[in-house]
């Protein structure tokens, strides 16, 4: 026999024996799946959403490239729960997802079946191809280590320090309000606040965009450039599998920056020349983090992880919570009046907010209406089952195969009748009274990946919110919009927030 026949008797053997192997694989996942579907009793999905295109799901990747984002994307998804039932099934012949609003299953895959579940692959690729491997792309030990390490970190943070240091920007917001009762968009002036804030915190160096005196051409190309990497964070999410067809040179350039701006304060904070200019007497995040490790890397990718958590949410929070108010003159009176008769019109000390009940119902109110982080996402990393959105009654277990994705819903689950009471679609903050929701109430995730920032994101919208409100007297909306999203990485109020203001004598 030649040496060439030889050679290629070779490759057809190896090859025979990779599709044996391959074959293998396939049956004994099979049986693998089926035993656990009959042990656990799971029964085919409930219901499943219509697709056009049933084997490759050519109409998704369609939608993906061509169609027009739907501008009530959040009310849509809704509407498909009341038809299709709070669990359904989105299948093809190549891959599936569910999607639930189900309390009962969201709490599984956040909870109780933590470890069946991580976070989806499309989503950390998105963001770490700009934002570097963080508490937000991380999983298993990587991520428990990484959660450890900032725990302390936050509760080691001075409530009156971060009080201090709210007031000095949030004075510097007043400085960009004019005096007359001229129309002015509060959007814009909460996100740049929340980014001086956050930076302020985080670095104790504050970008201070809202302070017009400062020179301060590197802290606004930052800020330019933090926008265009997470715009492309979410460009890149919502292409899906296709994202890693996109390369956007301008992104990758902007990211670069980001970096070489975070790093210069990463190198003073390692060299111990960090000259903080910040009002905050505790030590900021990256002093906290620098004692821990010195790897400059992880440093950058903690820090930048943290901007993008606290920094877009709570800019959010507040601007869907002040598009309300201002539409809504009783309410804004009513909370106006508690903040005054228990604190004046000094600003309040942590005590103080922790007592006014109703500013509290009104953000609750405003985190159920319009959670800034309405849907999510996990991935079973195992077969793993669903407890309920199975069989024809919806009460039977679901099988979830390794790989696919269950997306779960806050925005409809928000919006249960049986739990909030009538009219879910108004904005009610005396429904409140009394409500323990549990598990049907979630805008800041549950179980071992809740919000490591709620307390400090909470105390900042309470000192802000109080602030606002003692400072005007009335605050009108000057249009009648509806509130409608802006789909981001946090979720936004479209239209803006038009108001015009008069200010306290
Ligand atoms: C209104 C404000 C906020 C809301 C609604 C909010 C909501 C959330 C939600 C829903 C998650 C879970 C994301 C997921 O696992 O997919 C999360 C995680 C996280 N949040 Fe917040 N957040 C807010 C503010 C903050 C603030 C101010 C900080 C820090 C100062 C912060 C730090 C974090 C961190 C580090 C995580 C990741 C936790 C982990 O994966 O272990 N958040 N937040």
């Amino acid at each position: 026999m030649s040496e060439l026949l030889e050679y290629q008797y070779l490759m057809l053997y190896s090859f025979i024996l990779l599709l044996i192997s391959y074959i293998l694989h396939c049956i004994y996942k099979q049986a693998r799946q089926h035993h656990l579907s009959r042990s656990k009793g799971c029964k085919d999905a409930q219901s499943k959403a219509p697709v056009k295109d049933p084997f490759i799901g050519f109409d998704f990747i369609y939608d993906c490239l061509f169609a027009k984002p739907v501008e009530k994307y959040l009310d849509s998804t809704f509407k498909t729960f009341q038809q299709l039932g709070a669990t359904y099934a989105y299948k093809r012949w190549t891959w599936e997802a569910v999607y639930t609003c189900d309390s009962r299953n969201i709490k599984h895959v956040l909870a109780s079946g933590f470890d069946d579940f991580k976070l989806p692959r499309l989503r950390v690729n998105a963001m770490m191809g700009l934002l570097g491997s963080g508490i937000f792309t991380l999983n298993g030990h990587s991520w428990s280590h990484a959660r450890g390490v900032l725990r302390p970190c936050f509760a080691k943070q001075n409530k009156e320090s971060i009080v201090n240091m709210l007031e000095t920007h949030f004075q510097a917001l007043l400085r960009r309000i004019p005096n007359d009762k001229a129309t002015i968009d509060l959007q814009p002036l909460f996100f740049w606040l929340t980014m001086d804030f956050a930076t302020d915190f985080l670095m104790g160096h504050s970008t201070r965009v809202l302070d017009r005196a400062s020179s301060h051409a590197k802290e606004k190309q930052f800020v330019d450039d933090y926008l265009t990497c997470s715009t492309e964070i979410v460009r890149k999410m919502q292409l899906g599998p296709l994202q890693m067809f996109s390369i956007n040179f301008a992104a990758m350039r902007a990211r670069s920056r980001v970096f070489r701006y975070i790093d210069d304060f990463i190198d003073a904070s390692l060299d111990g020349k960090d000259e903080s200019e910040s009002t905050n007497t505790g030590c900021n995040v990256l002093q906290c983090l620098s004692a821990v490790t010195t790897d400059r890397k992880q440093l950058r990718d903690q820090i930048l992880h943290i901007l993008v958590a606290s920094r877009d949410t709570t800019a959010c929070l507040l601007s869907n919570l002040f598009f309300i108010l201002a539409k809504k003159p009783h309410i804004y009176d009513k909370l106006r009046r508690e903040v005054i008769s228990i604190a004046g019109v000094e600003p309040a000390t942590d005590h103080q907010l922790n007592s006014m009940e109703y500013l509290k119902w009104c953000v609750q109110e405003s985190l159920r209406l319009h959670p800034v982080i309405p849907t999510n996402a996990r991935e079973a990393s195992r077969d793993t089952v669903l407890p309920y959105g199975g069989g024809e009654d919806g009460n039977s277990p679901l099988l979830i195969k390794k790989g696919n994705l269950v997306m779960y819903n806050i925005y409809a689950m928000h919006r249960d009748a049986r739990i909030f009471g009538p009219d879910p679609e108004e904005f009610v903050p005396e429904r409140w009274n009394g409500l323990r929701p549990g598990w049907n109430y979630l805008p800041f995730n549950g179980g071992p990946r809740i919000c490591i920032g709620q307390k400090f994101a909470l105390l900042e919208t309470y000192y802000l919110v109080s602030r606002m409100v003692q400072t005007f007297e009335t605050m009108s909306a000057v249009d009648d919009l509806e509130w409608i999203e802006l789909y981001a990485l946090a979720t936004t109020c479209k239209d803006g927030v038009k108001v015009s203001l008069t200010r306290s004598n």
